[in-house]
């Protein structure tokens, strides 16, 4: 009951989605005997679904979380576990299976709702007691009722997106990590070539959104927020993050693309936007202004700079998507020399 008692107490201390994944897999290792426990992602790409470790524990070994190989690829098809798909087809609690080796597994979707985007996959030499699954299950609510508390702490009200905390969050970690892809402090700039994939900043702008509330009232003008929130969510790929940075703005971070995918899909973004019947207020546009990220840049300047190629784009006729890197190398926009805390504009 101790050793119980002090993983409830670990899980429900940290403030952090990965650190929550790590610690419910250290309790429910422990507690069952597991030779493996893990937490997976399930993600539906085109209808179909996939899943990808998010963090692991073998037997004698300390938990930690998993980076994906492939940036890419929504992960493994779940046809390779048939009883998963069954339980996530049949909105089961749990799934127990038998893998070729003869080790019994046990599937605990974390249901929020009508959706499963995680599930804890436990693998046993012996099988699963009563008691032993009762255990599991228990520990299993907690990390559920701790994830939604999370999840409403890092997302928006109003159109249900992650939050301008969970961006700074994000964005610092991407650059103290000093990502393989990304640029390292004290390092000569590598010169971008075509084809080179890179981690990319997209500041997204409302145009004349002051116009909307005044015409139509603001419920009209967050109508309009939580359609364009939907469009970002249907636009960009699932290894993409959205964030709502604050009123009619919102910011995108691209994962491993091109530069000419990158334009492709922000592109794509402000078309559909421009095509949506948006009810009562017909036509939206928005501008944006996107960046390549650098570890030799403080997330203050990575920002700086979306928001020069954003601001770039608004006095330049709206309705358009601006890279700063190219604005720079034609002349249009200058470097302006900044340490971190100062101001732009
Ligand atoms: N309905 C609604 N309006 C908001 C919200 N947050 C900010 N706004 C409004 O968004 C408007 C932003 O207007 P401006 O910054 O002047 O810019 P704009 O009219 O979009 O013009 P450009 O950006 O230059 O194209 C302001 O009127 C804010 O009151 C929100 O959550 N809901």
């Amino acid at each position: 009951m101790d050793s119980l008692l002090r993983h409830m107490v670990d899980m429900t201390g940290h403030r952090d989605h990965t650190m929550l994944d790590v610690s419910v897999i250290s309790a429910v290792q422990e507690l069952s005997g597991a030779l493996q426990t893990r937490v997976l992602s399930i993600a539906t790409v085109c209808g179909q679904r996939f899943v990808r470790s998010r963090a692991c524990i073998r037997a004698g070994g300390v938990a930690c979380p998993e980076e994906a190989q492939d940036g890419s690829s929504p992960g493994e098809p779940i046809g390779a576990h048939p009883e998963l798909a069954h339980c996530l087809d049949a909105h089961d609690a749990r799934a127990e299976g038998v893998a070729p080796n003869g080790l019994r597994r046990l599937w605990l979707p974390i249901w929020v709702g009508d959706k499963a985007h995680t599930c804890l996959e436990i693998t046993h030499a012996h099988g699963f007691t009563t008691e032993s699954i009762h255990t599991i299950s228990g520990i299993v609510s907690v990390y559920r009722n701790f994830q939604n508390l999370l999840d409403y702490s890092e997302r928006d009200s109003l159109t249900g997106l992650l939050n301008r905390k969970t961006f700074d969050d994000q964005l610092a970690r991407m650059l103290q990590a000093g990502d393989a892809e990304l640029r390292v402090p004290g390092q000569p700039e590598r010169r971008q070539h075509v084809g080179e994939e890179k981690q990319w900043l997209a500041v997204i702008d409302v145009d004349h959104f002051k116009g909307v509330n005044d015409r139509f009232g603001h419920l009209y003008g967050d109508e309009v927020l939580i359609l364009v929130a939907n469009l970002l969510q249907s636009s960009f790929r699932s290894q993409d993050r959205v964030f709502r940075f604050g009123g009619e703005e919102f910011v995108v971070l691209l994962r491993s693309t091109t530069l000419e995918n990158a334009r492709k899909i922000i592109d794509r973004f402000r078309t559909n936007v421009e095509a949506h019947p948006f009810p009562q207020v017909g036509r939206v546009t928005v501008s944006v202004g996107f960046t390549c990220i650098s570890a030799a840049d403080s997330p203050v300047v990575t920002l700086g700079h979306a928001d020069q190629a954003l601001y770039f784009a608004k006095a330049n006729g709206r309705n358009r998507a601006c890279h700063y890197e190219e604005l720079v190398a034609m002349g249009l926009l200058q470097t302006i020399a900044t340490n971190d805390t100062a101001e732009f504009f």
